[in-house]
């Protein structure tokens, strides 16, 4: 039997729902109880910092960035607690990491979107959460009607599923003012046509 018990945590929810706080408070609390912390992020993610994950609200916390998922299970050793920011850039291999690394006696945090810029589920994410002994939904406010928002709504034209951004290019938005926000981008002419 092995001694320690190793679980998954997901934290999940659109742009600026909190997600990254909620990461950085528990892994702050499992420092404070002197625990063993490992700290990933996707290498992609340079929005706010090479290495440091940051919140929105300007909160942060050192991390490792990686190319890959399999590289954490080299870098997090034995360590009691395992935080992952922005999960949804990794590919479907994480869930794998994230289950061995749990087996092995670790709590593995993940915080990541839950849901891309058109509304789908995003990377990984999904499967994580089906295979997570805690899933939990943090939501932002809608910026158009001040309800609970659970979408991540492109403000700009990109229709690439990365695009790295905050304010500039993105919108949190609950579901009605998403939907309002994709039909009339859908029925925007487009830059091109509006020349004519
Ligand atoms: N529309 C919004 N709804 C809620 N919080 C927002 C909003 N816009 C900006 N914020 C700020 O974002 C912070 C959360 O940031 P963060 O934890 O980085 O979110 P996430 O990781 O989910 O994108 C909030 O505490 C708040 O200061
Ligand atoms: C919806 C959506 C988001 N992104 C990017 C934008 C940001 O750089 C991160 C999300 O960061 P947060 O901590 O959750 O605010 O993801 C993207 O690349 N594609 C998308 O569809
Ligand atoms: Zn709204």
């Amino acid at each position: 039997m092995n001694a320690r018990r190793g679980w998954i945590e997901v934290v999940c929810g659109s742009m600026f729902s909190g997600k990254t706080e909620e990461l950085i408070r528990r892994l702050n609390r499992a420092k404070i109880a002197r625990q063993r912390v490992e700290i990933f992020k996707p290498a992609l993610d340079t929005r706010y910092h090479e290495l440091d994950v940051v919140s929105h609200n300007a909160n942060s916390i050192r991390s490792t960035p990686i190319p890959i998922a399999q590289e954490m299970l080299l870098l997090a050793g034995s360590c009691d607690v395992v935080g992952v920011d922005e999960a949804q850039f990794f590919d479907e291999s994480l869930v794998d990491v994230c289950v061995q690394l749990a087996n092995r006696g670790s709590r593995v945090i993940v915080a990541g979107l839950d849901m891309d810029f058109l509304g789908k589920p995003f990377g990984p994410m999904p499967a994580l959460m089906a295979v997570a002994e805690y899933v939990t939904k943090v939501h932002a406010v809608c910026v158009c009607c001040g309800e609970i928002a659970s979408y991540s709504f492109r403000i700009t034209a990109s229709e690439s599923k990365i695009l790295l951004g905050e304010t500039d290019s993105y919108e949190a938005r609950c579901r009605p003012c998403f939907l309002d926000g994709m039909r009339e981008k859908n029925t925007e002419p487009t830059s091109a046509a509006a020349k004519h």
